[in-house]
């Protein structure tokens, strides 16, 4: 599938998250170590204990603005606004050297979406700049902990493209082990890598974006891992007594269950609260039942829709149309040049909190009808 130039030439940019102490700053130093790694551009909250040896590399303070609706998670960042495009007219004058990437890296304590949110909305960054990864730093040791007693933490790894188990020197192989699964099981998607000293090839973070630099094209596939999540077809067969079935471990911690299959030796409050699944259509959606769906459930539940990413096929369109949300903010909509396969099937997956898939695939599948309807009798 190729792509336009226009779309290839805006800067790829990465964001590093993490919590505390998980190594964020170690793996960026790391990481511009290697040699394609000169041309690219820092963007820092402070120069903390282990100083970056960059040519680029500006600090910008955490400035948080909130957008109309005055929701805290539907804020975006003034200072990466600003940060962002004081590079860019930089690197027009010739002031700063070329740079072809941008990596972001986070405080530890940062809630990762309103930096997306950031990249996603602004009209002047959505047009020289593009989200090409989230990579979250979670520490071998501490991981454990820090997901129990920080949902911070647990949304970093939830909204991931991919996770690095850091400073895997220091835990064991089981510890390491049952990281991995928790993680896995927050976000079935992600590849997840274990490093020592952000020891890593710069490769394996990179590109995971719906853009492909290297192929000059769209690796749908790459991008929306749909077979890595739980599938939810628009069948109407198997769920009228009004419960989600799949991964539904709500109420396992709450000892009168014995007949469910014990997932809480590693699953605790926190991740219990966060569901992934894949919900497919094999009729073609309307494209207005689609927009009143995305708003309705940005607005009442936009809190819950962590990271939503799809492909859609729309009735008239002969193209796909790629879709992405986090919490209250929808991408503009992109239009594929072709399908990547035979399958023409809308495809949309979703990490949430709080939120299942019945409802979602319902209330898509009624308002769909319910157009499909209106448009037949007119
Ligand atoms: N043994 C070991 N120590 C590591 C590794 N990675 C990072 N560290 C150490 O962990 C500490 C924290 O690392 P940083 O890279 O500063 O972590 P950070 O996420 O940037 O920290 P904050 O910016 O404070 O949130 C430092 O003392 C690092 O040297 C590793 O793989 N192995």
């Amino acid at each position: 599938m190729a792509i336009s130039d226009e779309q290839l030439d805006r800067v790829a940019t990465t964001v590093i998250t993490g919590f505390l102490g998980s190594g964020k700053t170690t793996l960026l130093n790391a990481l511009l170590a290697h040699d394609g790694m000169a041309k690219t551009a820092v963007l820092i909250n402070e120069f903390g204990e282990i100083g970056l040896d960059h040519l680029l590399v500006r600090e910008v303070s955490e400035d948080v603005v909130l957008l109309n609706s005055g929701c805290i998670c539907c804020s975006v960042r003034g200072d990466l606004i600003s940060g962002l495009r004081d590079l860019f007219v930089k690197r027009t004058r010739g002031e700063v050297p070329e740079f072809d990437r941008v990596i972001i890296e986070t405080t530890g304590l940062a809630d990762p979406a309103p930096i997306l949110h950031t990249l996603m909305t602004d009209p002047l960054l959505t047009a020289k700049f593009r989200l090409d990864s989230v990579v979250t730093t979670v520490d071998a040791l501490h991981g454990a902990g820090q997901l129990d007693d920080h949902p911070e933490s647990v949304k970093q790894s939830a909204v991931a493209d991919r996770i690095l188990i850091t400073k895997s020197d220091l835990a064991d192989a089981e510890t390491r082990e049952r990281l991995e699964a928790r993680l896995r099981q927050l976000n079935p998607a992600a590849p997840i890598h274990a490093v020592t000293m952000g020891d890593i090839d710069p490769a394996k973070l990179f590109n995971a974006g719906l853009y492909d630099p290297a192929t000059k094209s769209m690796d749908v596939q790459k991008w929306l891992r749909d077979e890595a999540y739980e599938q939810h077809g628009d069948d109407h067969q198997d769920h009228h007594d009004g419960h989600d079935h799949a991964h539904d471990h709500h109420d396992h911690d709450h000892g009168h269950d014995h007949h469910h299959h014990d997932h809480s030796h590693d699953v605790n409050r926190h991740d219990d609260h966060i569901r992934s699944f894949c919900i497919t259509f094999d009729e073609p959606l309307h494209w207005d039942a689609f927009v009143t769906w995305a708003e309705i459930f940005t607005q009442m539940r936009g809190e819950s829709l962590l990271r939503v990413k799809g492909i859609l096929n729309l009735v008239g369109e002969s193209n796909p149309v790629a879709i992405h949300a986090v919490q209250h903010v929808f991408h503009p909509p992109a239009t594929l040049p072709a399908w990547p396969d035979e399958d023409r099937r809308s495809k949309i997956v979703f990490i949430t909190k709080d939120l299942g898939p019945q409802v979602i695939r319902d209330s898509l599948y009624h308002l769909n009808a319910a157009v499909s309807e209106t448009a037949e009798k007119s």
